[in-house]
């Protein structure tokens, strides 16, 4: 069975790669706003399924499972996705400055046939005080504007970062060790493992 992920984020293929799951990329692209009132946890996995519902009607009738993620910043009920411009990614830091926030992942595989499995797995931040100059030195780097937040820990924000508690590459776009478990359970091989085994 071939495994469909439904990404344009090269976080993704890359921490898929990373576990030895062979896969094809074929990206998703959904509205991605937030209903009145939605709380977080509900909008993250509503993304993911709709990113999966959307490509698996892609492969009606084929022997595919399709993989899609979405990932959120929150901090107090607010989410903050990526920034939409400078003002907006300097208010982003300022508020992540000194603080913790939570970085939710939803994990959605789907088969074209309809069953479909959903996780949410959380990770706390802490983020160390970020001075205005910092935040600006930031911001001028391209490194911000396709990512959650408004930062990215596997890159320069990584300085930010005092503390973590929970999965790391949760927080980078896919939790690695509950989406080998959901693709196992699937018949979903990696190289550590042979179907059948
Ligand atoms: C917080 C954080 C987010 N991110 C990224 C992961 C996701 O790619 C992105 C959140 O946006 P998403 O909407 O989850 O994903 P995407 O638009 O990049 O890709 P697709 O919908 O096609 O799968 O932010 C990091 O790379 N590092 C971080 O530290």
């Amino acid at each position: 069975m071939e495994l469909i992920l439904a990404s344009a984020s090269p976080r993704r293929r890359e921490l898929l790669q990373q576990i030895g799951v062979p896969h094809r990329c074929d990206p998703a692209d959904i509205d991605e706003s937030r209903h009145e009132g939605e709380p977080p946890e509900e909008y993250v996995q509503r993304m993911a399924q709709e990113k999966a519902a959307v490509v698996a009607a892609r492969y009606s009738g084929q022997s595919v499972v399709v993989l899609a993620a979405d990932t959120s910043v929150v901090l107090d009920e607010d989410v903050l996705g990526k920034p939409a411009d400078h003002f907006d990614g300097l208010g982003m830091l300022a508020r992540l400055s000194g603080r913790s926030h939570a970085v939710l992942t939803a994990i959605c595989l789907q088969r074209p046939d309809g069953d479909s499995q959903t996780q949410l797995v959380e990770t706390q931040v802490t983020f160390t005080s970020l001075s205005r100059e910092l935040c600006e030195a930031y911001l001028a780097t391209d490194e911000p504007w396709d990512k959650a937040g408004g930062y990215g820990i596997q890159g320069l924000a990584a300085a930010f970062v005092s503390s973590i508690e929970g999965s790391y590459s949760n927080v980078v776009g896919l939790p690695l060790a509950q989406t080998w478990q959901m693709l196992s359970g699937l018949g979903i091989a990696s190289v550590l493992e042979t179907p059948g085994e």
